[in-house]
């Protein structure tokens, strides 16, 4: 199967991850607003990205008939009705499935789609809007070429590494969560600004700021968070002073159990019947 740029792709689902994904490949240039159709039940909520050269549609029949990759978005519960509109569509010599759905395996979709269709299961984040994702992958029975072409794509729109499959709860709970729990603790580091004499504005930008600088020397020096921190954290100092104190009050072991019972759930999202 040759995919080629101008291939189409249609967005089964078109809400947060959906839109941001769009987004995101549109920027990119790989794949044109005027390839892609989105579709949700209430087309009107989809005029915006209308006006910038998406197709838009509420039939998941027809856009996945014109498609030659199919996306999946939908919330886990809403998943078996959209599969079983658009099985009778499906050409298992043209279509390549991604899915994006948390706690839906591979073959939990080829069994209610089609047998031998191509699946890849995909966990990527809302930070794709702005091809900055960490998108982890799991190949599931692609052809080497349809792996390749994801890869391409996904790298495209921010870094994306392969996984075992039986990793994707957990993939979905540190990189896809992960964004809300990260951005959490940027929202927190901002209030504890406003109490040290900041105003709001300016302590989110500079907690923002401070946050993505954190990142940048552990991504591009290849480092150690203790490394780093050993570098922050004077003898007798302030930073050790307010470290400890954030441990005392469960600063890890909070973070460690939230991204557990995420996984966890994750896990328990999808009722197969
Ligand atoms: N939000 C996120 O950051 C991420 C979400 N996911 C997964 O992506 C999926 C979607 O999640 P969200 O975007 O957060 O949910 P959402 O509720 O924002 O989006 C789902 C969209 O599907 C539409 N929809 C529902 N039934 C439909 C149907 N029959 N035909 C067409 N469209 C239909 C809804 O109107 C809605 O716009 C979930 O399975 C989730 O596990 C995966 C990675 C990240
Ligand atoms: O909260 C959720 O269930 C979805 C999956 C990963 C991010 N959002």
């Amino acid at each position: 199967m040759d995919f080629k740029k101008s291939n189409q792709i249609a967005i089964l689902g078109s809400g947060n991850i959906g839109l941001s994904l769009a987004k995101g490949l549109a920027q990119s240039g790989l794949y044109p607003a005027s390839s892609i159709t989105l579709t949700r039940r209430n087309i009107e909520a989809l005029d915006e990205y209308k006006f910038q050269g998406f197709q838009v549609s509420a039939d998941n029949v027809s856009a996945s008939a014109q498609a030659d990759i199919i996306v999946l978005a939908v919330l886990p519960q809403q998943l078996n009705q959209v599969l079983d509109q658009i099985a009778g569509q499906i050409d298992v010599s043209k279509h390549l499935i991604i899915s994006v759905i948390s706690g839906v395996s591979c073959e939990d979709i080829r069994n209610r789609l089609k047998k031998d269709v191509q699946v890849v299961r995909v966990m990527p984040n809302t930070a794709i809007a702005i091809k900055q994702s960490m998108t982890c992958i799991s190949v599931g029975n692609a052809s080497q070429e349809n792996i390749e072409l994801v890869k391409n794509i996904f790298n495209t729109v921010g870094i994306c590494v392969v996984i075992n499959e039986e990793l994707m709860t957990s993939a979905t709970a540190l990189c896809a969560c992960g964004i809300a729990f990260f951005l959490r603790s940027i929202r927190a580091a901002s209030q504890g600004g406003v109490e040290v004499g900041f105003h709001a504005g300016e302590a989110l930008k500079m907690a923002a700021q401070t946050a993505k600088g954190a990142a940048d020397l552990l991504l591009q020096l290849a480092s150690h968070p203790e490394h780093e921190i050993d570098k922050v954290t004077s003898p007798k100092g302030c930073t050790i002073a307010g470290l400890n104190e954030m441990e005392h009050n469960g600063f890890s072991s909070a973070m460690i159990k939230g991204i557990k019972l995420s996984a966890q759930k994750a896990g328990e999202l999808y009722d197969k019947d």
